[in-house]
């Protein structure tokens, strides 16, 4: 995981003082962090406290009312995400980033084989020979552990824990250097959510993923992220290293949530 020994590396993701409103205290506001490559920093609260806000305002789809979230290019180019054209934050969004939603229907092409899903990606960035795009897709299936010989069915056709699988393969099939997660276990049965941790958490290693992970789930956020944020009442209240957190929770709201969960 995150290396935090020696020269602090140059931030991925830098968010500014970023505020998404919906009504007083409901939204994001003023939330400010850096992110490094190779590391995974998970956004925890309570239900309603503004992670998917926040995520979906890092992520390109819903913009701030206030702030600037700045992302580091291949090119070692500092782009803030907004200032960007519309072509060209789409553009940096396909090739650049990637999104596992919670849902993965959110994230697949219902009508498109297994295959397909994975390939359409790869197309996205410019591949087009089909035996590659055949043998690409085929290698990620494996990497998530779906039956490559499934590889022609369509998701409908799949369970909720391989669509998720699936949704997986599809976002890192274009090796992005930043994905963001949505509560990615949240609608799975509990032992098909630990299969899927299990699988996140190599893949994260074997990748050195840099991750943006949503949860409401202490559990997740510990067995996967490096560092953390905490929200409640759309503003941070807590961060730090994700062990720290969790071991010695500063906050009184922290220590409540922290409190509440019997064991992780
Ligand atoms: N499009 C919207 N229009 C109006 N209010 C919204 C909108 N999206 C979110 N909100 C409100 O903003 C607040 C934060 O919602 P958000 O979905 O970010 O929270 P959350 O922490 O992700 O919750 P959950 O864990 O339940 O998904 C909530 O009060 C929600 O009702």
């Amino acid at each position: 995981m995150f290396n935090y020994q020696g020269k602090a590396p140059t931030s991925l993701l830098s968010v500014k003082n970023l505020t998404r409103l919906y009504a007083p205290n409901t939204g994001a506001q003023d939330v400010s962090f850096e992110l490094y490559p190779g590391e995974v920093l998970a956004i925890v609260g309570e239900s309603g406290s503004g992670k998917s806000t926040l995520l979906q305002s890092l992520c390109g789809s819903v913009p701030p009312d206030a702030g600037q979230v700045i992302y580091q290019d291949t090119a070692g180019q500092s782009q803030s995400l907004y200032e960007l054209s519309e072509a060209r934050r789409r553009l940096l969004m396909r090739t650049d980033l990637g999104l596992v939603h919670q849902n993965p229907r959110d994230g697949l092409r219902l009508r498109v084989s297994a295959g397909g899903n994975i390939s359409e990606r790869l197309m996205a960035v410019g591949a087009r020979h089909y035996g590659q795009l055949r043998a690409t897709s085929t290698e990620w299936m494996r990497q998530v552990e779906l039956d490559t010989q499934r590889i022609d069915d369509m998701p409908t056709q799949f369970s909720g824990g391989m669509q998720q699988r699936l949704q997986i393969a599809r976002t890192l099939a274009t090796a992005p250097r930043l994905v963001f997660m949505d509560e990615p276990t949240g609608g799975l049965d509990v032992s098909v959510q630990a299969r899927i941790l299990d699988l996140l958490r190599s893949l994260v290693r074997e990748y050195q993923l840099s991750v943006v992970l949503v949860t409401h789930d202490l559990a997740v956020a510990r067995l996967l992220s490096d560092r953390m944020i905490v929200m409640k009442d759309s503003r941070v209240i807590e961060t730090g290293l994700t062990d720290q957190v969790l071991d010695d929770p500063q906050h009184a709201y922290t220590q409540l949530l922290v409190n509440s969960v019997l064991s992780f």
